[in-house]
């Protein structure tokens, strides 16, 4: 088989693949894939590097500190990143950029866009983007927590067509293969369900891993439903790049969806935040195609949390059944207001002058959750 047609693709790295053995950086298993990597560049191909390990790289350096203790860890991943990056761009005799995000910047659509246009100016110039959560700004709040499901943030900003998975293990088996000796490797999967999700365990305890399967099959949900291919493969071993190359597949290959969703409304899907919710009852389905489908402030019995206009909120019904994650063009507090109001008339005037709650411009349909 010839080499894949990819435009664009996204390389996802574990940290077992960079700080084997939490040692620091070791370039060890990173030569088969810098080699890819020049070798996509040279058919064509853009690539961007989601690279996880700055905490497995920074390691030694706290020798003797408690590891789990949130501190020390993003002392460890600040003195990691730095080294990380240098080990990469050691590789390449071409340049490299650090790019490091939190969900709250993904999930905020102005910063979202610019890091967008960041990345397709840094592959404009032929720089090889080089990506990894910002650990040390980070909270709870603000993270995204895993490189899986950054890597498929950042796949979907990046228009990739591809996002490849490089773990410590050949792809997704039907149940942990390090605690089940009759486990099998699934060569594709074209649905991802909860009998998908069901197969996948945590990392190794002690591990330098973060999120094991279950993350890894997060990210590619997000990613076959913006049409991109995904794969989850072993990083170890060169066998697994040639493969690839080769238009062939070496690990789990998740099969896009053929109609992918549209790049704003996967961004209110998977990777913006609900900051309220709207609880709803009549007849709104989250259609939003004629006038008449319009969610209006005489179906709403409920406002959660606070919110501003242009912020993203879930619209629900009293049963829990989510419809549509949207922006809001409404403030919560204007919301209570004219849901409250005793006449449907003021609601009606105030919306007819105000314009629609929210839009079909940026909606997600969630209906079948
Ligand atoms: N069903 C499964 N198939 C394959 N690996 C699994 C499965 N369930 C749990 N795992 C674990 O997930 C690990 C890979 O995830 P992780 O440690 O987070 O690696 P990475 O650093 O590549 O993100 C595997 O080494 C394995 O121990
Ligand atoms: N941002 C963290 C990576 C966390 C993570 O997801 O790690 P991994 O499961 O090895 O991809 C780091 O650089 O150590």
């Amino acid at each position: 088989m010839s080499h894949p047609n990819w435009n664009r693709v996204v390389i996802k790295v574990g940290s077992a693949l960079i700080a084997p053995n939490q040692q620091g950086c070791s370039s060890h298993y990173l030569l088969s894939i810098a080699q890819f990597i020049v070798r996509c560049r040279a058919n064509g191909t853009q690539v961007v590097l989601v690279s996880s390990g700055s905490v497995a790289a920074g390691s030694h350096m706290f020798a003797d500190q408690e590891k789990s203790n949130i501190a020390v860890k993003k002392a460890m991943a600040a003195a990691g990143q730095t080294e990380m990056i240098a080990t990469w761009d050691r590789l390449f005799d071409f340049p490299s950029a650090q790019m490091l995000l939190t969900h709250a910047d993904l999930r905020d659509r102005e910063r979202y866009v610019s890091i967008r246009e960041t990345i397709f100016s840094l592959l404009y110039n032929n720089i090889l983007p080089i990506v990894n959560e910002n650990d040390t700004v980070t909270t709870d709040k603000l993270k995204v927590g895993d490189n899986d499901n950054l890597s498929a943030m950042v796949a979907a900003a990046a228009d990739a067509d591809a996002l490849i998975i490089c773990s410590d293990i050949d792809g997704l088996y039907n149940k942990n293969p390090h605690e089940h000796d009759d486990a099998k490797m699934l060569k594709s999967v074209d649905t991802i369900d909860e009998s998908i999700y069901a197969m996948a365990g945590g990392a190794v305890k002690g591990g330098v891993g973060t999120g094991g399967m279950r993350t890894k099959i997060e990210a590619a949900e997000k990613a076959v439903s913006h049409g991109i291919d995904t794969y989850i493969i072993n990083g170890f071993t060169e066998l697994s790049f040639n493969m690839l190359l080769a238009g062939e597949n070496p690990g789990t290959h998740f099969r896009p969806f053929k109609k992918p969703m549209k790049e704003n409304e996967h961004w209110m899907r998977h990777t913006s935040n609900a900051q309220g919710e709207v609880i709803i009852e009549g007849n709104f389905d989250g259609t939003l195609i004629t006038d008449s489908d319009q969610l209006t402030s005489s179906e709403i019995i409920g406002v959660n949390g606070e919110f501003s206009v242009g912020d993203t909120i879930l619209v629900r019904k009293e049963d829990g059944t989510k419809l549509v994650k949207a922006k809001s063009n409404y403030s919560s507090c204007l919301l209570n207001f004219i849901a409250n109001q005793e006449s449907d008339e003021f609601a009606h005037e105030f919306e007819e002058k105000t314009g629609p709650i929210i839009s079909d411009q940026h909606v997600a349909n969630l209906e079948k959750e």
